[in-house]
């Protein structure tokens, strides 16, 4: 329960849309109670009235106009009650993936606190419109249940009071035990539909997602049948959520006559009159109304709870490094410096990445970082971007702490260009614009004619508005690595950091991209880079070298100084420069 009321506060800001809807609800099921017993009495009372010869005395023109004043203000009040809870419900639910959307953002880049892509797709999808089943099914129905149950004592108070005990002894059995009942039975199928329809998004986004390799390696197969073992349980849940609802409808199409007759009988047995028995049986007809919704919530009782709590868990996940509460304002300067950094990646080998880490990135400095496969070279750049936060040690851009500034105020001095070259499957307007979303036309084209990529862009059949393919996949490695730079161009921050930038081009390409970058630099003394690279192409564009060896730094000094000295560098490199 208190999971479930944790997803009440983001309902507050349409508040007054759930009210009107539980108003209406209210009002809705006051009619339809009123549509049952008065017309039931009406026909009871003038059959009786004819019977005896009394016809004429008989008011039916109050009675009918009663009739179809309920029956029209029933309909009415139904429809837009509909309209109220569903419009609150569905912002409530928009404002919620927002919500899912704004917590997973910054764990992506320390790996989405363990979680598989499919499964966050399933949170923001799948989970989140379960949730309907508290805002929709269950908050507004238990309202107008509870005031219909009360308008219910009260009418009968005064026509037929020996019928409040077993009317509202009944009601409380088929709209409070029922769905009690129902909850209970549904609670594991509806977490495992929850979980399974999860794992089934899972497996299918893997699938999607590395086709090409399972295929290569004949590998699909191992794959697809764990997809299709997620997707019978989810298939096995759904179908004993069905049997419960089956079984709940056949419960419920016997309990409201009972109702009735109940109402009926333990009127007429203490001695009102057939009419008025009538009135008291159509009345507790009429409540039963209100039973069916929440029957329905409590079957749904154990998928919206599961939902609910695997929302809930990503507001307990804490990002690797979390922004602080009050940053401090960007530096003027934007020199970088690493001191004493120790870095051990949390839940990973209990093997450090980085140790005693200390270098500057001076303004205006060309700096690489070298080293063997795993000595920590890409941490540097992942702590530097705040994807993590150091054990030890600090790190300072242009004097200030990156703690203190926070990630989101220290990446808007960082520009990060690396050999994936994340591209988003939209058009090459729209990658660009994510660096600079007010970026004129001219703007665009000019940073695409500082990496070298105009030409090619012209040639694409929509120019600009070309759609370039998921992860860019339409486009080639080496076009796709300059729109990356384009856009880091765009962004115009003064620090660029290159992760293997030109890691799988050929060597005019490289030299392309090389040679954009130069004359980026060229044209601003300011703005410094850091590259980290294994390949000698890019080494001849830098002044300093660091190298790394085990997590270290373990040799500094300018490019032309390493070459000639006798160590780390050299065992890397002598042979390929
Ligand atoms: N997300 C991670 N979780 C746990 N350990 C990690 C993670 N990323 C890297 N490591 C480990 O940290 C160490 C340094 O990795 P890093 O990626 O910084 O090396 P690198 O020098 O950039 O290697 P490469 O040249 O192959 O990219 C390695 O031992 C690696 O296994």
């Amino acid at each position: 329960m208190k999971t479930l009321a944790f997803f009440l506060a983001p309902a507050r800001p349409d508040r007054w849309w759930l009210r009107a809807g539980a108003v209406l609800a209210i009002l809705t099921l006051l009619a339809g109670i009123g549509l049952l017993s008065l017309s039931g009495w009406f026909i009871t009372a003038a059959a009786i009235a004819g019977a005896a010869g009394l016809g004429r005395s008989f008011n039916y023109l109050f009675a009918s106009g009663g009739v179809r004043g309920f029956a029209m203000a029933r309909t009415l009040g139904r429809y837009a009650e509909r309209l109220a809870t569903h419009e609150a419900t569905f912002r409530i639910l928009a404002r919620l993936r927002l919500w899912v959307f704004d917590r997973a953002a910054p764990l992506v880049p320390a790996g989405l606190g363990g979680m598989r892509a499919g499964d966050l797709l399933s949170r923001v999808t799948g989970d989140v419109d379960a949730l309907d089943g508290l805002y929709l099914r269950l908050v507004t129905p238990a309202l107008s249940a509870l005031f219909g149950a009360l308008a219910v004592v009260l009418i009968l108070a005064f026509t037929a009071p020996a019928a409040i005990l077993p009317v509202i002894g009944l009601f409380i059995l088929s709209g409070l035990g029922l769905p009690l009942l129902a909850a209970k039975l549904g609670q594991s199928a509806g977490e495992s539909v929850t979980h399974s329809a999860s794992d089934t998004r899972s497996e299918a986004a893997d699938l999607i997602a590395g086709m090409a390799e399972l295929k290569a390696y004949g590998a699909e197969t191992a794959v697809l049948s764990r997809l299709d073992a997620a997707s019978d349980s989810w298939i096995s849940g759904q179908r004993q959520l069905a049997g419960l609802a089956l079984m709940n409808t056949a419960v419920l199409a016997f309990a409201g006559p009972a109702s009735f007759v109940a109402g009926f009988l333990s009127a007429a047995a203490s001695g009102a009159s057939p009419s008025l028995a009538a009135l008291a049986g159509f009345i507790a007809f009429g409540l039963f109304e209100a039973a069916a919704p929440l029957v329905l919530a409590g079957e749904q009782y154990g998928r919206t709870l599961s939902a609910a709590k695997r929302l809930k868990a990503l507001d307990d996940l804490r990002p690797a490094m979390e922004e602080p509460q009050a940053p401090l304002p960007l530096p003027d300067g934007h020199d970088v410096v690493f001191s004493s950094v120790g870095f051990t990646y949390p839940g990973g080998q209990s093997r450090p990445a980085l140790q005693d880490v200390s270098f500057t990135l001076p303004e205006g400095g060309r700096v690489a970082l070298v080293g063997a496969s795993g000595s920590g070279k890409s941490s540097i750049i992942r702590l530097l971007m705040g994807f993590y936060a150091p054990d030890s040690g600090d790190i300072r851009l242009g004097g200030t702490d990156l703690a203190a500034l926070g990630p989101a105020r220290t990446r808007e001095r960082l520009s990060l260009v690396d050999q994936r070259a994340d591209l988003l499957s939209t058009t090459v307007r729209a990658n660009l614009l994510l660096a600079r979303p007010d970026a004129t036309e001219s703007q665009l084209w000019q940073a695409l004619e500082q990496a070298r990529a105009a030409d090619f862009v012209r040639a694409l059949p929509d120019g600009l508005l070309t759609w370039i393919g998921e992860e860019g996949r339409l486009v080639s490695g080496g076009q796709a690595r300059r729109i990356a730079l384009a856009r880091a161009f765009l962004r115009d921050a003064p620090v660029m950091l290159l992760d293997e930038p030109t890691e799988g081009l050929d060597s005019r390409t490289e030299a392309e991209f090389l040679d954009a970058l130069d004359a980026w630099l060229d044209a601003d003394k300011r703005r410094s880079v850091l590259i980290v690279t294994h390949r000698p192409a890019l080494l001849a564009r830098a002044r300093e070298g660091l190298v790394m060896e085990h997590a270290r730094i373990v040799q500094t000094g300018s490019v032309d100084a390493l070459t000639t000295e006798d160590g780390a560098f050299n065992r890397l490199f002598a042979k390929r420069l």
